[in-house]
């Protein structure tokens, strides 16, 4: 999407065709970096330290990662180790086991000389097909917003709240929840989007927001706290949010805090939507909240918290005591009974097997 007066994506591979180039997503809203990665640790580190996140980008991360692996050793061990290696960066997205799933595949029955050149191929062909679904789900989200929009007096925007970043920092580009917004804001349908903060990482106040800003989508902050008083206020139309693992069942694992404005939205009659590409789909799992590995991430990212000083430093600050531990459960996992829909690339499903087979037929 747009930085500035230049396009950009989350990831791309560099000239020489032999390592890729990221965005830093740790740096934003303060510092935009883009940085390189030629190594599979570099790789390994980026994805669990989340200098990029978001499930999509994570699978297209993790394929270069195994693109970059066969430049130095092609063989099947290797091949074995490196599927390891990445897949334990972090095990709640799907996108992770997917992606590393589909390049093995391809690469096992290639003879070893030739699968450096064919992993990059296919780690640029799953980076545009990313774009595609997004693109899909962009436009059939939009018609829940054109509904929506329609019973509305003219003029008056459609507010929309979102959790977390699914946007097209979370993907290669336009992301899953911000990709209908995008193309209500071209075809000129007013939409005023609320913010998650999202805490701990405050993605949303720090990557969503960034998006909204450089995109010029009409957008206002709140605390994670504040979404069910704004629904019971009726100043939410609709809730749209992206998923790292959705079931068969349509039981959606995504940022933590999602299941409460789920529950928040059911209870004030707030349609709740989920965004996703069908690659974050796991068919294995049918209970999600008894199934979905949820990450345990470090207690710091609760008691520490980034931001830049009136001097314009960027640093980490401390809002708790010393000696008080954290819990920081990433995840959580929202019922589907608690769904409204599941905007996909091939259309909107019930969140349900039923529904979702009708789409994704065996
Ligand atoms: C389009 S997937 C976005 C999804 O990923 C985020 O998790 P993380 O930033 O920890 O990778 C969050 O759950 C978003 O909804």
């Amino acid at each position: 999407m747009k930085v500035g007066d230049r396009h950009y994506r989350t990831i791309w591979p560099t000239s020489d065709g032999r390592a890729i180039e990221i965005i830093d997503q740790r740096w934003l809203p303060h510092e935009f970096r883009v940085v390189p990665l030629s190594t599979v640790d570099e790789v390994a580190t980026a994805i669990r330290d989340m200098w990029v996140r978001g499930a999509p980008l994570i699978g297209v991360t993790a394929a270069y990662g195994v693109a970059i692996a066969m430049l130095g050793d092609p063989s099947d061990a290797a091949l074995d180790s490196t599927w390891d290696y990445l897949h334990e960066t972090r095990p709640t997205a799907i996108n992770l086991r997917w992606a590393l799933d589909d390049m093995r595949n391809l690469l096992r029955p290639l003879p070893p000389a030739e699968r450096a050149d064919a992993a990059f191929a296919r780690a640029a062909e799953i980076a545009e097909e990313d774009v595609e679904l997004n693109r899909s789900i962009g436009r059939h989200g939009l018609t829940i917003i054109r509904q929506i929009a329609a019973s509305k007096p003219e003029g008056e925007p459609v507010r929309i709240l979102t959790h977390c970043n699914a946007g097209w920092l979370a993907t290669v580009d336009y992301g899953t929840a911000t990709a209908p917004i995008y193309l209500a804001l071209e075809e000129g349908i007013p939409v005023h989007v609320y913010v998650d903060e999202t805490r701990p990482r405050n993605q949303g106040a720090q990557l969503t927001a960034w998006e909204m800003v450089g995109q010029e989508v009409p957008h206002t902050l709140v605390v994670d706290n504040a979404g069910g008083h704004l629904m019971q206020h009726g100043l939410i139309d609709m809730v749209i949010v992206g998923t790292d693992r959705t079931t068969r069942n349509g039981d959606v694992c995504n940022k933590i805090g999602t299941y409460l404005k789920a529950l928040a939205a059911r209870d004030n009659g707030v349609p709740f939507y989920v965004a996703l590409p069908s690659p974050t789909i796991d068919w294995t799992v049918g209970d999600g909240v008894a199934e979905i590995p949820i990450e345990e991430r470090s207690s710091d990212e609760v008691s520490l918290v980034w931001g830049r000083t009136a001097d314009g430093k960027v640093m980490q600050v401390r809002i708790s005591p010393d000696a008080t531990e954290a819990a920081n459960p990433a995840f959580d996992v929202t019922p589907a009974r608690l769904v409204t829909g599941l905007i996909t690339e091939r259309g909107i499903a019930e969140a349900s097997e039923t529904g979702l087979r009708g789409l994704f037929p065996r």
